[in-house]
């Protein structure tokens, strides 16, 4: 078995007298599908923003690919290949679906202000390997019909799957997703499940997945970690987080 590609070691985080997180440990293994689960507010995203760097946790560390970190920023991240998506999509509705994917390229330019702005250099180069890039990923995922359009006009299920093009168009070894089903039906649900397998199989990418569909995650997951008021109630195999009596208990009949 692979080795973790991210162990997170005694994390805790507090918004003014809210414990998100509550001294949590556990290993993702490089090439797995991680899902966390848990009621609502139990610190799903904070995880995924003290990951990322948009949160700084106020103790504990974070190994990512053997590299410890107390903090990073988002920016640092994503060179490091940490990808992410958000709860509520971070799109721009009001451009094209090449151009939402284009953006996700801008954490990775090697172009400078001054090379841009007078179109020299790297520049024009640049430019065509990553839209190259993004034209690659936009066909892997099923969006090329609709690469020209605007963001705005597509149906909401479509909008998730660009705003996870957007996020892997930096070629991430580690893809943390928020809710990327959330507000789905069954059938489109089944579908955005199919696509993480897909990027997970192709690209070996690790993946963290916060999803409240229990049925989803058991399918797609090889693991789960189940939290619940910031601390971890369970960590294992889907068989074996099904059947802890404390998960049946207090999570999976839970209704969000
Ligand atoms: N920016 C913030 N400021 C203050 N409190 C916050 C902030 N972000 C999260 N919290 C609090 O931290 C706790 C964990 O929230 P978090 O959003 O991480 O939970 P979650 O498991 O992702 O929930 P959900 O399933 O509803 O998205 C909650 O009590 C929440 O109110």
């Amino acid at each position: 078995m692979a080795g973790p590609l991210l162990q997170l070691r005694d994390v805790s985080l507090a918004f003014r007298g809210v414990q998100a997180l509550t001294g949590l440990s556990f290993d993702v293994a490089e090439g797995e599908i991680c899902a966390l689960i848990g009621p609502n507010g139990a610190g799903k995203s904070s995880l995924l923003n003290v990951i990322n760097g948009v949160y700084r946790a106020d103790a504990g560390e974070i190994v990512f690919d053997g590299r410890r970190f107390e903090a990073i920023s988002p920016f640092k991240a994503a060179h490091l290949g940490i990808g992410r998506t958000f709860q509520h999509n971070a799109l721009f509705k009001r451009l094209t679906v090449l151009d939402n994917v284009l953006a996700g390229l801008g954490r990775h330019s090697r172009t400078t202000l001054f090379e841009n702005a007078f179109h020299i250099g790297r520049d024009a180069a640049e430019e065509r390997a990553f839209r190259a890039r993004a034209e690659r990923i936009i066909a892997f995922l099923d969006l090329t019909p609709y690469a020209g359009a605007v963001v705005s006009t597509l149906p909401y299920g479509t909008q998730k799957r660009v705003d996870l093009a957007r996020a892997l168009v930096g070629e991430p070894r580690l893809l943390l997703l928020d809710e990327p089903m959330a507000g789905m039906n069954q059938e489109e649900k089944q579908e955005m499940a199919g696509f993480v397998a897909e990027v997970n199989a192709s690209f070996g990418t690790t993946i963290v997945l916060i999803e409240h569909d229990v049925g989803i995650v058991m399918g797609l997951a090889g693991h789960v970690v189940v939290l619940d008021y910031g601390r971890k109630v369970a960590d294992g195999a889907p068989e074996a987080v099904r059947s802890n009596p404390d998960v049946i208990a207090a999570y999976l009949g839970t209704v969000h």
